[in-house]
């Protein structure tokens, strides 16, 4: 069996997750998947960097608490992250970018994908900075390497919405996306109507780790606002640029409005929408809506999200699944792990038998 090593970059609650399916399911994954994997180097910004090519142990990593885990002082490890000399130099066949999202311009990971991409290995990620922003660059830049980058995760967390589009849905036209794009945002909806303060609402879903690391992205919108351009880029074809999006988030909803809606048949949603015209522009927004009961969206509840892909020839078709949460986040890089494999399995980078990748050493 082959085997897939990887440079985790970034080291919360996702790749953590990653981690421990590694840790606890490894074999029967390598059993059912057809690949073993393998984590050679991880890069964090407070625990530093730890590489072994001989495959870092992650129990005793997993067993730190998060706020408390160091590098520094492990064989392999420093207190730098060293991110750009891990993903150049460090051999891994796939770099696992899950630092945080930065809406503005997608840094550092934008340049953490392009750095791995450069350097002729397969990217997988659930950072919505880079995909947003600059996917189109990068997807071309992964064609002319050879490599894979794939980025599930990126909407929908684990729900498999952009694969399921882009395989499922041939033959079709795909005129218009509108979804609950955002977990956090939704849950905090939900709690509101349970008469839950906003703060409060916002701190559990930072502690179940649906939130991002600035909360204000999920509770302004711009979360979403990156999710629909992927969305419009990817399934519509369309290239839009952030300000394209309009947004507005749910701080503008007082807590009363959102109870007071439900006495009304209504639910207060975070809407994320593209729209194909008949002149081939698109209009996207990011709004809160009062949906009623009967809408394919206003029951969707929680950290569980929903996409309704609006089809010439099917109507509208509804996916609906976790939109956030560690493990199910992590369950999207297995997933872009897995497409890398059948993708490339022909070519030269799958994975290399286990004897020969024995045989490198930084
Ligand atoms: N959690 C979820 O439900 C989902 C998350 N995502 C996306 O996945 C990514 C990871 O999410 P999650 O794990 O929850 O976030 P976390 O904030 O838990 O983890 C991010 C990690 O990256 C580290 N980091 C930040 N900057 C750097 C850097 N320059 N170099 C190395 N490490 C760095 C952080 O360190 P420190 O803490 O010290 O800043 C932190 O440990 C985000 O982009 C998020 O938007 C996507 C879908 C769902
Ligand atoms: N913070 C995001 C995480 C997934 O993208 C959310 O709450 O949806």
């Amino acid at each position: 069996m082959g085997r897939y090593d990887l440079a985790l970059i970034g080291f919360g609650g996702v790749n953590r997750a990653l981690a421990e399916l590694m840790s606890r399911n490894g074999d029967r994954l390598a059993e059912e998947l057809g690949f073993a994997l393998r984590v050679v180097a991880i890069t964090d910004l407070r625990a530093g960097s730890l590489v072994d090519t001989d495959g870092i142990d992650l129990a005793p990593l997993l067993a730190a608490e998060p706020g408390e885990l160091s590098f520094a002082g492990l064989a392999g490890g420093s207190a730098d992250p060293r991110n750009e000399w891990v993903i150049r130099e460090v051999p891994a066949d796939i770099v696992v970018e899950a630092t945080f999202t930065n809406p503005t311009d997608g840094e550092p990971a934008l340049s953490h994908v392009r750095w791995a991409l450069e350097s002729g290995k397969h990217v997988c990620t659930t950072n919505k900075g880079p995909v947003a922003l600059a996917g189109r660059a990068l997807k071309r830049l992964a064609a002319e390497r050879g490599v894979g980058f794939e980025f599930e995760g990126s909407v929908l967390s684990g729900t498999p919405v952009l694969r399921t589009a882009e395989r499922m849905f041939g033959g079709l036209e795909i005129t218009g996306v509108q979804g609950i794009l955002n977990g956090t945002s939704n849950y905090v909806l939900g709690r509101l109507e349970e008469g839950v303060e906003l703060s409060a609402a916002i701190a559990e879903a930072q502690e179940l780790g649906y939130a991002e690391a600035d909360p204000t992205a999920d509770i302004e919108g711009h979360d979403v606002q990156l999710k629909v351009m992927i969305l419009a880029n990817e399934i519509l074809g369309a290239d839009l640029r952030r300000e394209d999006v309009f947004c507005e988030g749910i701080s503008s909803l007082s807590p009363h409005e959102v109870r007071d809606a439900v006495s009304k048949g209504l639910r207060w949603k975070l809407v994320g929408s593209a729209t194909r015209h008949e002149d081939g522009g698109v209009d996207a927004r990011v709004t809160p809506l009062a949906l009623p009961a009967h809408h394919p969206l206003a029951g969707i509840c929680g950290p569980v999200n929903g996409v309704a892909f609006h089809t010439d020839l099917l109507g509208t078709v509804t996916i609906s699944g976790p939109g956030a949460g560690r493990t199910e986040t992590a369950y999207a890089l297995l997933s872009d792990i897995t497409a890398i494999h059948q993708r490339h399995a022909d070519d030269d980078s799958a994975p290399t038998r286990l004897a020969v990748k024995e045989t490198h050493r930084v």
